[in-house]
C-alpha cells in the first residue's frame, strides 16, 4: 500500500512580507493565517493524509507555500529553484525531509528556474507553466528528470498569473478546471471545464470524490457538488492575499512505500 503523506510548513512571523506580483497588496493577518493553516492541515488529516511538517523557515516570508519547493514524480523529488531569488533558501529543509522519507533527490540547477506551483500532474502527464517563475532551462530540466521515468512533459505558456496552478488544476477524472479570465492556453488541455470563480480553479484531490477547495468559491463548490463531488471547504483568505491558493500549502507524496 502506498502511504499517503503530505508535506506542510507552518507560516512564519514574516508572512505578511510575502511576494505579491499580479494582485494589489492587502496586509495578511499573521495570527488569522496561523489558524487557517492549522485548519487546512486538520482537513488533510481528517481525510486520511499523514501530515509531515517541514521545519519552519522563519526568515523566508513565503515558506508556507511549500508546494513551490519540490516536484514529486513517483518516488523522485526534484528540488525546485524559484524564479524569485528571495524564495531559494526555502528548499534546504524540504530536501532534508524528502530524503529522510526515502525519495531519490534531484535538483533544478542554474540557469534553470522552476516553481512547483507551475507543475500540474494528471496521470503521467506533467503540464509545466513557462512564466515568471519557471524558465525554458527549468522546463528542460523537468523533462530530463522525469521523462526517463515515463512522464510526458507538456509546456504551457503562462502570462497573466503567478503559476500555472494559479489558473488551472484538475478533477479526479482528469478534467482540467479553470476560470476564464485567468486561463492562458486552455486548448493545450484535453477536457476543460470553466468554473465561475477564480479561487474555485484550485482543488486538492483528497481521495475518492473529495475535493479540498477555498471557501471563497461557493458557486464553484455548488457546481462540483452537482457533478457528484464532495467539496471540503477551508478558508485561506490570508494566503490568497499573497497569491496563494489551496494547492500551494502542501505537497502530497502518493507513491512512497514506507
Ligand atoms: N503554488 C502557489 O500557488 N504558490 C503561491 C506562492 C505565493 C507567494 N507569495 C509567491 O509569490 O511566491
Amino acid at each position: 500500500m502506498p502511504s499517503k503523506k503530505a508535506l506542510i510548513r507552518r507560516p512564519g512571523p514574516r508572512l505578511a512580507e510575502g511576494l505579491v506580483t499580479h494582485i494589489q497588496r492587502e496586509r495578511a493577518d499573521v495570527e488569522l493565517a496561523a489558524g487557517q493553516w492549522a485548519a487546512y492541515a486538520e482537513a488533510l488529516r481528517t481525510h486520511g493524509w499523514e501530515t509531515v511538517e517541514v521545519d519552519p523557515a522563519d526568515d523566508c516570508p513565503d515558506a508556507v507555500f511549500v508546494e513551490d519547493t519540490v516536484v514529486m514524480y513517483r518516488n523522485v523529488a526534484l528540488i525546485a529553484r524559484s524564479g524569485a531569488a528571495s524564495r531559494r533558501d526555502e528548499t534546504a529543509g524540504v530536501e532534508e525531509v524528502v530524503a529522510r522519507l526515502g525519495c531519490s533527490v534531484n535538483r533544478v540547477r542554474e540557469p534553470g528556474t522552476l516553481d512547483g506551483g507551475d507543475v500540474l500532474k494528471i496521470g503521467n502527464t506533467l503540464y509545466v507553466g513557462r512564466g515568471g517563475r519557471t524558465n525554458a532551462a527549468g522546463v528542460r530540466q523537468l523533462r530530463a528528470a522525469f521523462e526517463p521515468l515515463g512522464a510526458r512533459v507538456v509546456a504551457v505558456p503562462v502570462g497573466t498569473v503567478l503559476h500555472l496552478k494559479s489558473a488551472v488544476t484538475a478533477l479526479p477524472d482528469g478534467t482540467v478546471i479553470g476560470h476564464m479570465p485567468l486561463r492562458d492556453t486552455p486548448s493545450l488541455f484535453g477536457r476543460f471545464l470553466h468554473v465561475p470563480e477564480a479561487s474555485g480553479s484550485a482543488v486538492v484531490l483528497l481521495g475518492g470524490d473529495k475535493l479540498l477547495m477555498a471557501a471563497g468559491a461557493p458557486k464553484t463548490a455548488a457546481l462540483f457538488t452537482d457533478l457528484g463531488y464532495t467539496p471540503v471547504v477551508v478558508d485561506i483568505s490570508e494566503f490568497e492575499k499573497l497569491e496563494g491558493c489551496v494547492t500551494c500549502l502542501s505537497v502530497r507524496l502518493r507513491e512512497l512505500y514506507a
